[in-house]
């Protein structure tokens, strides 16, 4: 059987190595950073985590774990970034590929050749390029790398520091400071916490409300309720009315809080989760404001009228799904620049069959498990056990999706990757099924 490329070691592509290292497919792994761990490699040196120094998961340690090789239960219910680094560094220990990933290079092209794609390289010391030719290629690099600054940028000037959250490591910089965080995502209320600690004034302003959802319900991690065997099977109306009332019923409106109330359902937005930030609002720690109309020398004027006197912006904003080597008129089913991208079961560009995408999608719940079933599914296809419907039938199931997207999510270009974490594993377990039913078994 043909090598397989994997271009990233972060939870996606590790997850990709241990699937393909499994079932005894060859593989290389290429890797920017001097680490595993992409995101969770806090300062990692491929320039692209956006963690920060007091970053924990917001999914429990049971909803993260990779199946194949469980967290370990000492690990706090909400393990911080140093332990994920640490678990996966264990994984790949534990599963023996570390060998297999080359470290300090960087993947520059990918391009469309005879036999499947040619795999540019570079090696970040010598500078030394390679070329090979893959029949299949993974692509696992991320996507909250590339900050997103608002779109269009607001009018007007600013004379302070402004930053985009990826680059926020820690809170000292805000000491004494007049600080406006903007946005209402997770990054955004981490950020403003942490700011109200040690800065003069901290403002979060947003566009639209938010369903804050707690770290904990009842005494245990929040998402062991919506992964209930009750929940798992309950139609979503219902996950929705019942969530919404466990949360009215343990925290009251977020409005109690100075919020404003989203106007959407509960389960409308990708969720943002933190204990701490209502607490902060309650001690008066954060002024809440509608969104910036204009930035005004120095300060901002909000979409009410009022203006701030502001020292720095952090922009919570989001991030591009980015693959800096794909040409984007080659490879027109990733690269819209508001997110949207077009892939049969969230992973196959039904114009480049081959070529994989893991991990590029945003569950409510953790990427890891979800990666590592994206990659029982890629190893089917590799392998042969499974193939591809024709293209129609591909491009009908992602419109499916999209229009399913559409209805569920508020529009936004954060809601452009969503999939239902359980219903998702559901649906790519159900079609490997098929194939082994369907006799393509080889
Ligand atoms: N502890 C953890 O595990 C953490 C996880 N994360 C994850 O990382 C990912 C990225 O999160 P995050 O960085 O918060 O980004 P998100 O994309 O989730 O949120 C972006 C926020 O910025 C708002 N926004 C975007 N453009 C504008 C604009 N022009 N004017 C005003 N508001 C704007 C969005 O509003 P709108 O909804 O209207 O588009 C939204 O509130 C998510 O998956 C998140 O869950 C992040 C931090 C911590």
């Amino acid at each position: 059987m043909d090598r397989v490329c994997v271009i990233g070691a972060g939870s996606s592509g590790i997850a990709a190595c241990q699937v393909l290292g499994a079932r005894g497919i060859e593989f290389d792994c290429y890797e920017t950073g001097s680490e595993i761990g992409g995101n969770w490699r806090y300062l990692n040196d491929n320039g692209m985590s956006s963690a920060y120094r007091s970053l924990h998961i917001n999914t429990s340690r049971q909803m993260m774990e990779f199946k194949s090789f469980p967290m370990p239960s000492h690990l706090p219910a909400y393990p911080s970034h140093f332990q994920i680094a640490e678990y996966f560094d264990d994984f790949v220990k534990h599963h023996g590929f570390r060998d297999r990933i080359r470290f300090r290079t960087e993947v520059t092209s990918v391009a469309v050749a005879p036999g499947g794609y040619l795999v540019t390289t570079r090696d970040r010391d010598t500078g030394a390029e390679t070329a090979l030719t893959y029949r299949s290629v993974i692509v696992a690099n991320g996507h909250h790398w590339s900050p997103r600054m608002p779109e269009p940028a607001f009018p007007g000037s600013f004379d302070g520091e402004e930053m985009h959250a990826h680059f926020y490591k820690t809170p000292e910089r805000f000491a004494g400071k007049k600080v406006l965080v903007l946005g209402i995502g997770n990054s955004a209320c981490d950020i403003a916490v942490e700011s109200s600690r040690v800065s003069a004034r901290t403002f979060l302003a947003m566009r639209r409300g938010a369903h804050i959802m707690p770290k904990y319900l009842f005494g245990m991690p929040t998402d062991h309720l919506t992964t209930s065997p009750l929940a798992r099977f309950a139609p979503g109306w219902l996950q929705a009315l019942s969530l919404g009332l466990m949360l009215r019923l343990a925290r009251g409106k977020v409005s109690d809080y100075g919020l404003p109330e989203p106007s959407h359902g509960i389960l409308g937005a990708h969720p943002t989760v933190s204990d701490d930030l209502l607490t902060r609002l309650g001690h008066g720690d954060i002024t809440v404001k509608p969104n910036v109309e204009r930035l005004d020398g120095s300060g901002v004027v909000f979409a009410d009228g009022s203006r701030e006197d502001v020292d720095v912006i952090v922009y919570c904003t989001g991030y591009r799904v980015e693959f800096p080597f794909l040409d984007p008129t080659e490879f027109t089913a990733v690269s819209s620049p508001d997110n949207e991208v077009s892939l049969y079961r969230r992973v196959v560009d039904p114009a480049h069959p081959g070529l994989y995408f893991l991990g590029l999608i945003q569950p409510l719940g953790a990427i890891m498990p979800l990666a590592e079933a994206q990659a029982e599914w890629v190893a089917d296809l590799v392998s042969g056990r499974g193939a591809l419907p024709p293209v129609p039938e591909m491009k009908a199931e992602i419109t499916t999706y999209r229009e399913r997207l559409r209805r569920k999510y508020v529009k936004s270009k954060r809601h452009t990757l969503e999939v239902d974490f359980l219903g998702y594993q559901r649906e790519l377990l159900r079609e490997r099924r098929t194939w082994v039913r369907s006799d393509r078994v080889v």
